[in-house]
């Protein structure tokens, strides 16, 4: 394996910081990994596993595991943002001190902060001083933490305002297992990574109430109409939510047994409370808290999201789930295109 120079710094050790931080090790960076559990930075240290999110796999040596922030920012020029979207702020914060002038930071949460409505790079813009330089990118895209481990074929976007950054960030995380694509729509891929976590909890609530292939069918294609509707009207492209971090993502994660948001929706479909699953869930399921901004956003912008506003009402207003899928079908009739043909 190459050695880099070039030394990382990766905030968050849950399953998806901590592939990250092991995909750019293998490549030959160094990377520091900043954990929030101290308990859990030594037993990465001394097993090389990280034993709570990512039970089984064997990290790479060249990962420096931590519980000291300043440490593992201080001088980087590259970070990797991978906290949770609702600590986000308030770990990014701690960071905006130590962080070096014109370093790239590359954010991988996927959330709407539900105090603000702001996305992640909403809140970076928030709280950098203009005068540090400092250039935030969006990763998104289907990428399953576990499958990301196994090495198994994977494509990702990374999202920039300026294309050279972009380009940047595609190399560092280009592995051959890895593909990863650029786009200059951040807002975009930033709104479709978030959103498609709400479809992903109704698309779990169907099949856990036993409805079929058509049902599932339904609810991803009129759940993009609803993703494309918000971003579009928020400046995005929307041609974007035909990409990874649109349409791909929101395949992967309404479809596949891995996503946590798709857990919580079938346990929810199969009659458990949100309590109860919350009770036994140490990761986080985002379209939980994702969906209570969505609300408020559609609500503020007069943006349709009927799926969205049902899903708020099951996670929130204990609305029936059955109940929340017929009032779907009954709604008016309308015309599938919203714009007139050319
Ligand atoms: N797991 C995956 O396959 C993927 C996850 N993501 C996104 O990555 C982000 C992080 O998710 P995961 O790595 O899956 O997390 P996880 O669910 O595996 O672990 C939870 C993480 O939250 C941290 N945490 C909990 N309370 C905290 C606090 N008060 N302060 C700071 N950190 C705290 C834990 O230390 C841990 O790192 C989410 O936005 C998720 O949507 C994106 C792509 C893939
Ligand atoms: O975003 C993800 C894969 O791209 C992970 O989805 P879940 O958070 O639902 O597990």
């Amino acid at each position: 394996m190459r050695h880099i120079e070039e030394h990382i710094g990766v905030i968050g050790a849950g399953s998806w910081g901590t592939t990250l931080a092991h995909l750019l090790a293998e490549k030959g960076f160094s990377v520091s990994l900043w954990v929030y559990e101290k308990d859990l930075a030594e037993t990465i240290q001394k097993t090389k596993e990280n034993t709570l999110y990512l039970p089984g796999f064997s990290l790479s040596e060249r990962i420096m595991p931590s519980g000291n922030i300043e440490e593992v920012i201080r001088h980087r020029s590259l970070l990797v943002m991978v906290v949770p979207s609702h600590v986000y702020r308030s770990v990014a914060l701690q960071m905006v001190p130590h962080l070096q002038e014109n370093a790239v930071i590359v954010s991988a949460t996927k959330g709407i902060e539900n105090e603000t409505l702001l996305t992640m790079s909403g809140i970076w813009k928030e709280i950098l001083p203009e005068s540090l330089g400092i250039r935030v990118v969006t990763l998104a895209g289907p990428s399953f933490a576990r499958e990301v481990m196994q090495k198994t074929p994977t494509a990702v976007t990374v999202a920039a305002e300026d294309r050279e950054t972009a380009r940047k960030v595609q190399h560092v995380f280009h592995t051959p297992y890895f593909r990863v694509y650029t786009s200059p729509d951040k807002v975009g891929v930033e709104l479709a990574g978030a959103l498609k976590n709400v479809i992903a909890i109704a698309a779990g609530v169907c099949d856990g109430l036993g409805y079929g292939l058509n049902t599932r069918a339904a609810l991803i294609t009129r759940g993009l109409a609803e993703i494309t509707r918000l971003g579009v009207r928020m400046g995005a492209h929307p041609l974007t939510f035909a990409g990874l971090s649109g349409i791909g993502d929101l395949l992967l994660t309404c479809t596949g047994d891995l996503s946590r948001n798709r857990t919580v929706g079938f346990r929810l479909g199969r009659g458990e409370t949100l309590q109860e699953i919350l009770a036994d869930m140490r990761m986080v399921a985002e379209g939980i808290r994702t969906c209570t901004s969505v609300y408020e956003l559609a609500k503020k912008l007069h943006v349709d999201m009927p799926i969205c506003e049902q899903m708020y009402q099951i996670l929130h207003e204990n609305k029936n789930p059955r109940q929340a899928v017929w009032d779907l079908m009954e709604r008016d009739l309308k015309s599938e295109l919203e714009f007139p043909l050319p």
